[in-house]
């Protein structure tokens, strides 16, 4: 089995937070890694135990194929990290799974080759005739501009008039927070705080936003990077996304399947739980720094990211010289 077992201090975690050690001091990195190893550091054990499986690939998209910067709308990947992504998705099925709306995340990585989740994957589009999934009330065929027939899954659609309201007010009432931006996700909202120079504007964005959102109780906010997002309260998260995308592509019933998933950020976690409960896969976080995580393995940052990616197409490719 590709997995390794939660250190049992870590279930039921809401949020992510850093890791403490059993005196209830900060872990170092390195004590950290212990118990969520680099996958880089231990690719040959990774690929040994992926041998013979099919291979799923998930990838989030800030902070795992783009670097963390202060503007949203400046978060590109380099050619580099697409050309990798390009190779991974020839040789595994390869989805993006994002809290940003699909449109954008597709101007973005700009892959014809990926499947696409966007709205912390709350639209989904995958090939028509795969998906046996029951919910068939949010299930919208179409065709793409490929001309190929597609499935769009938006469990939240409901909600959507109620999100531009949203945006709206929250657009209104917090012009005067400097450097504060609201990102219209399509099924959900990101207000960003990365530019707001003081801690007391940050406190009164969040207290505007808790009053704002009191009138909207079908709605949940919850945190991120330097963000409040707001989303509505449907049973879905990244690892449901997952779990519709295996069944859509056909994997539903496969003992062979190997998922893995690539995320740096708090609802990256959702889908660390899924693969556990799958019991095969492996879970990946990628961070700097040591916090309380699902996932069992970890990258560091992007570049870390990027290598992986590159190793994992030409150990396909080439599985005998990338083994040695
Ligand atoms: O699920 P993801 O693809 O990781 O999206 C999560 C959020 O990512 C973006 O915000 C984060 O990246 C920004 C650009 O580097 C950064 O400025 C911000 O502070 C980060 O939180 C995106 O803008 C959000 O809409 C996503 O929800």
């Amino acid at each position: 089995m590709g997995y390794l077992s939660p250190p049992s201090t870590h279930s039921n975690m809401k949020s992510i937070s850093p890791t403490k050690d059993e005196k209830g001091e900060l872990c170092s990195y390195d004590s950290w890694l212990g118990k969520h190893p680099s996958a880089l550091d231990n690719f040959e054990e990774v690929m040994n135990i992926a041998e013979g499986k099919e291979i799923v690939v998930f990838l989030d998209y800030d902070g795992t194929l783009s670097p963390i910067v202060d503007d949203p709308d400046q978060a590109y990947m380099s050619d580099a990290m697409r050309s990798a992504v390009r190779e991974v998705a020839y040789c595994f099925p390869t989805a993006i799974v994002s809290g940003r709306s699909k449109d954008k995340v597709y101007e973005f990585v700009k892959l014809r080759n990926v499947y696409y989740a966007g709205s912390h994957g709350m639209d989904i589009s995958t090939p028509l005739g795969s998906s046996k999934y029951e919910d068939q009330k949010h299930q919208i065929k179409a065709v793409d501009e490929k001309g190929n027939h597609v499935v769009h899954f938006h469990p939240a659609t409901d909600f959507l008039p109620t999100i531009q309201e949203i945006i709206k007010v929250l657009k209104e009432k917090t012009t005067r927070i400097k450097g504060s931006i609201i990102e219209d996700n399509m099924f959900c909202v990101t207000i960003h705080y990365r530019r707001v120079k003081n801690d007391e504007d940050v406190d009164v964005l969040r207290e505007i936003v808790k009053s704002i959102m009191k009138g909207y109780p079908n709605f949940n906010i919850s945190g991120g990077r330097k963000v409040m997002e707001i989303r509505p309260n449907v049973n879905w998260d990244k690892g449901r996304a997952v779990g519709y995308l295996l069944e859509s592509l056909g994997f539903d019933n496969s003992n062979n399947v190997l998922p893995m998933y690539l995320g740096d950020d708090k609802t990256d976690e959702d889908a660390f739980k899924v693969i556990r409960q799958i019991g095969r896969g492996f879970p990946i976080i990628v961070s700097s720094i040591a916090k309380d995580t699902e996932a069992s393995y970890s990258l560091r940052d992007p570049a870390d990211v990027l290598t992986f990616l590159i190793r994992l197409a030409k150990w396909k490719k080439e599985p005998v010289t990338e083994n040695k």
